[in-house]
This record gives C-alpha cells, structure tokens and sequence, in this order.
C-alpha cells in the first residue's frame, strides 16, 4: 500500500433553519498521513484530539466498520493526525472523522467507493447528512434523505466571509439534541419550513442581508438550544452592531457563527475577541472543495 495524506475539513450543520439539512464546509482541517505498518498506531501531532489506544479510536472503529461491511481485512496502518477543528464544539469534528475512517478503509482495503458512497456510508454512521456532505463536497450543501437516497444541492459561490465564536467549553451533539422536542406541531413546522425556504432563495439570489435577517429565526432548533449557549443573545447583538447580516448556533452548538459582508470578516473577529476574551474568535474561510485525498 503506497502512502495517503486525507484532508478534510470542519462544518458547521443547520446554517440556521436547516435542522439536519444545511450545512457549510469551513477552513479548519482534520488531516491524516496513512501508511502500512506492521502494528496499528494512531500519532498525534499539534492535535485538539488526545492520543488513544488504535483500538478504541474513534477513526479506527469507523475504518474497520467499513471495512467489515465489504468483507475486507484492514491492514495495520501508521496514522499521523493533525487537527485545528475543535471537539465538540458544533464545528462538525465528528463528521471529520467519520469521513477519515471512511476513507482510511477505502484506501487500504481498496474498495472504490464514489463520493455517493462515501456520503451515504457517512450519513447513515453520523445519522444526518448537514456535517458529512459539506465536509465531502466543499461549500455550502442542502441535502434531504428520501428513502435510501441523498438528493443535494452544492452552492459554492457565496460572496460572504463567516465568524465563529468557539468558548471553552464543549457541549456533544447527543446532549444537545435530547433537549430538542421529539415532534412538532403542524403550523410550527410549516412556519419553520418557511423560514428555512426563504433563506435558501435569499441565498441563492444573493441577498446575503434577508438571508441573515431569516437565519436568525429558526424555529426548529434554536429557541431550546439558546439556553445551553452561552452569552447566546450577547454574541447576535454585539455582531449584529458590527454589520454581521445574521448570528446562528453552529451545529449543535455551542460555537456560535455569523455571516458577514464580505471582506468584513477580519475586522468583525477582532473587535468580537475583545467583547469575548475567553473565546476564540476566527475569521474563516469557507473551504470550496471538501475531502481530499493525496
Ligand atoms: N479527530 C478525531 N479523532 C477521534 N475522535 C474524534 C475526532 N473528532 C471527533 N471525534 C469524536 O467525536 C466527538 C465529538 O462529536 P460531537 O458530534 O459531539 O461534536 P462535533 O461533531 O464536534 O459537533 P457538531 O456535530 O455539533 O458539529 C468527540 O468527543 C470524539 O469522541
Ligand atoms: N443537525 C445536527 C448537527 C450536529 O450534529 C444537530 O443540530 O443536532
């Protein structure tokens, strides 16, 4: 097996209304270097990620799983991981890693997989398509499950630069999701449907300032996650007196992301770190072209 570099990077699901739909593909990475070894090993290098027994790494298990689903053996690899994507902080590290594994067993087993594979294999393991696609395809992706199909739509040329305001603390997706309601009533999820559609079409004509406006009026996930963020109200109004168009919960939260006009992004961040000290605050970049592999 010759050696592998696999890149993939950050996300951030929901994007506002898009509850396990939407999601936008981020300039943090999760990079790994694979070759053939004569044990399993996992090194970690400048890495968010603490170093863990091969056999109860997470990349790792999603490897073999993959792996076994195909009736492969996995050769014993040397991975060398190197991460700036937080853990658990609703930047989509979990997606990251699922993809990693995914492509770990791909590669060394030799499997083929398509990018479709490899975005169904991920969905099913991750339960929701918002962080996987995004991370696989680049930009911004909307996505919706029908039966067993993933029907998408890629928009990558959105002319805006994106904040995120990522705390100290961590908050897991299960956690983040319990307290969410189990059903709906009709007339809420028709509201919140309409919301989530007019973002959409504000996007893609580019009125970057409604699309803000409407992301900010979620409906399906934010009015019960708002409470487990901190200084979620404090973080919408000071970016909304800085010109951000609009302030959401990234994914599960608790990092919080605005949209800003574009060229903005720098000048918003810095003045944002100063009115939150303990957080890191970072103008990113969207990444345009998801996983890679060398
Ligand atoms: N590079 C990695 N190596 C090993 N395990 C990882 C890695 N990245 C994520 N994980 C696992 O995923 C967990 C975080 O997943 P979780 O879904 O709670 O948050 P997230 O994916 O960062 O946020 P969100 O889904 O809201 O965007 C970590 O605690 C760890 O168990
Ligand atoms: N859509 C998911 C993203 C985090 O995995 C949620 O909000 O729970």
């Amino acid at each position: 097996m010759k050696p592998f570099w696999i890149n993939v990077p950050a996300s951030s699901a929901n994007f506002g209304p898009g509850f396990d739909s939407m999601g936008l593909a981020l300039g943090l990475h999760l990079t790994l270097e694979v070759t053939e070894s004569d044990e399993w090993v996992f090194e970690q290098l400048d890495s968010t990620v603490p170093t863990i027994y091969y056999e109860d790494h997470f990349i790792y298990k999603i490897s073999k799983q993959v792996a076994d689903r195909h009736h492969k053996e996995l050769p014993a690899c040397r991975v060398v991981e190197k991460s700036n994507i937080p853990l658990a902080r609703g930047l989509g590290s979990s997606a990251s890693a699922i993809l990693a594994g995914i492509e770990i067993a791909n590669q060394a087993c030799r499997l083929g997989l398509s990018s479709e594979d490899k975005l169904r294999y991920g969905t099913e393991i991750e339960g929701h398509p918002d962080n996987i696609a995004p991370a696989l395809f680049g930009g911004l992706v909307i996505s919706a499950t029908i039966e067993d199909v993933i029907e998408r739509i890629e928009l990558h040329a959105l002319d805006i630069d994106i904040v995120v305001y990522i705390p100290e603390v961590e908050l897991k997706t299960e956690a983040s999701r319990k307290i969410l309601p189990s059903s709906y009533p009709r007339s809420l999820a028709a509201a919140a449907s309409a919301v989530s559609n007019v973002v959409v079409a504000s996007l893609l004509k580019g009125d970057y300032k409604r699309a803000g406006k409407m992301m900010e009026h979620d409906l399906f996930h934010e009015p019960y996650r708002a409470a487990l963020i901190p200084n979620y109200e404090k973080i919408r109004k000071q970016a909304k007196e800085l010109s951000a168009y609009g302030t959401i919960i990234s994914g599960a939260g608790p990092t919080m992301l605005s949209i800003v006009p574009s060229g903005e992004g720098q000048a918003i961040a810095s003045k944002m770190q100063e009115v939150l000290p303990y957080y890191q605050v970072k103008a990113l970049a969207i990444d345009p072209t998801g996983m890679t592999v060398e």
